[in-house]
């Protein structure tokens, strides 16, 4: 993620804890909160040993490995099979992000395997850390169904790393489209994940939250089953049938992961957020965000779903809002009015500076090849793509006054008529 020069960035919930103004001989132990039901919630966390006493039965095999030091970075070093205090024993690493990695734990306490979120040890990633343990024990204390957000379980302080035990969830809708080589889901698929997605949004929105972070690497489906179908393609120098598998998930059903980067809503806020590929065109032109963005994240994330690939594939301002205006039409002149001294570099004389601006040949290509939105979603959908154009079109509206709220997108025809089946 390329936002990570601007933080810190998000207004601090409470105050700091105690946990991380313990003396640093203390830091070889463990602080946890198991949260178990989210009954506990507000109370402290509790100072444990991290070797218990010797002569209970099995601690040898519960006892910690040996100290190592932190990679570079201030990543956790460890061994399969290490555990991670007595409770948890790791199985492997099933995840890396900018805040630490992801490993698949034995949970010895309630049998099961968990996820365990290990973040590294640097202070701005445990100040951050400690505001998406609020934000996932809030939602947790609001979500009854537990239904679209993952559910913390516990969280601890292990020789100076947060970490953060999570509900075991299954590959992310990013890793399901690379293992199908990004061939697209069907649109009845599409459709479910849509409603699901925006279901957690609408959740967030009335509690105040913006996820800020919303693509598809972040939405994990619950369960890794899944099946083979096969997919008929004809070959075209031979004209011969040729046969290709498809992974399809047998539930549909997924969770929105990585509060990490959740602001408050009650303000405006400017400073940049989201990968870039699902930012919306007020946090480019630092025109101040709020819950729209997420938003436009979600348009971004439908038509990656139903097309294979990133809608708006670059890692440049300009080419960026180029893309947008190629593919939705110009940006409207009131919002490139009111750009910030950032972004007044990409605009001139009231309209955007393009293809005259352009870094290359190349970049004017890229931009030149992408079709309108409508066609782009024809080219991939065989049934009902004229009211996914409709809903992405809505959702991805430039003035984030205008754009589709979740709670209006649910209620869309996209999701409500009645022919469809469900996937
Ligand atoms: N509950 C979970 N179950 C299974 N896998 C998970 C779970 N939580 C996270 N992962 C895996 O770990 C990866 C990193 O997790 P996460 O996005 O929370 O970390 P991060 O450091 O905040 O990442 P980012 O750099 O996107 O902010 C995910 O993409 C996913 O593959």
């Amino acid at each position: 993620m390329d936002y990570f020069s601007e933080f810190p960035r998000r207004p601090r919930k409470r105050p700091r804890l105690a946990w991380d103004s313990f003396p640093k001989s203390q830091l070889g132990g463990y602080y946890e909160q198991d949260l178990g039901n989210v009954a506990s919630y507000g109370s402290h966390p509790r100072l444990l040993p991290e070797h218990g006493n010797p002569f209970i039965k099995g601690l040898d095999q519960r006892g910690s490995p040996p100290w190592r030091d932190d990679d570079k970075d201030g990543h956790y070093m460890f061994a399969i099979g290490d555990n991670l205090t007595p409770r948890y024993k790791i199985g492997k690493k099933i995840g890396e992000g900018t805040f630490g990695q992801v490993l698949e734990c034995w949970d010895r306490d309630t049998k099961e395997m968990v996820a365990i979120k290990v973040v590294r040890s640097i202070k701005k990633y445990r100040e951050a850390a400690m505001i998406e343990i609020d934000v996932l024990q809030l939602l947790g204390k609001y979500d009854r169904t537990g239904s679209r957000c993952v559910q913390i379980r516990n969280w601890f302080d292990y020789r100076n790393h947060i970490c953060i035990v999570f509900e075991m969830l299954g590959p992310s809708l990013f890793d399901f489209l690379r293992k199908n080589n990004y061939r697209p889901f069907p649109v009845d698929l599409v459709r479910e994940l849509g409603r699901q997605l925006l279901e957690c949004v609408a959740f967030l929105h009335d509690m105040s939250l913006i996820h800020t972070d919303l693509k598809p690497e972040n939405i994990l489906f619950v369960s890794s089953e899944h099946v083979r179908v096969p997919e008929y393609k004809v070959n075209s120098p031979a004209h011969r049938e040729v046969v290709l598998y498809k992974r399809l998930p047998k539930s549909s059903s997924i969770k929105v992961i990585d509060f990490g980067s959740t602001a408050y809503g009650h303000r405006s806020h400017n400073y940049i957020v989201s990968t870039r590929h699902y930012r919306a065109p007020e946090v480019i032109l630092g025109l101040g965000w709020s819950y729209p963005c997420d938003i436009w994240s979600v348009g971004c994330i439908l038509v990656e779903l139903c097309s294979g690939s990133a809608l708006f594939q670059t890692h440049e301002n300009l080419e960026h809002l180029a893309m947008m205006e190629r593919v939705l039409g110009p940006i409207p002149q009131h919002m490139l009015k009111r750009v910030d001294r950032h972004a007044e570099k990409y605009v001139k004389r009231g309209r955007l500076d393009w293809p005259e601006g352009a870094t290359s040949r190349e970049s004017i290509k890229s931009v030149l090849k992408l079709p309108r939105i409508e066609n782009l979603i024809m080219q991939h959908v065989d049934h009902s793509a004229g009211d996914l154009i409709d809903l992405v079109q809505n959702l991805l509206r430039y003035e984030p006054a205008n754009r589709i709220t979740a709670h209006q997108a649910l209620r869309h025809p996209f999701f409500s008529r009645d022919r469809y089946r469900r996937y």
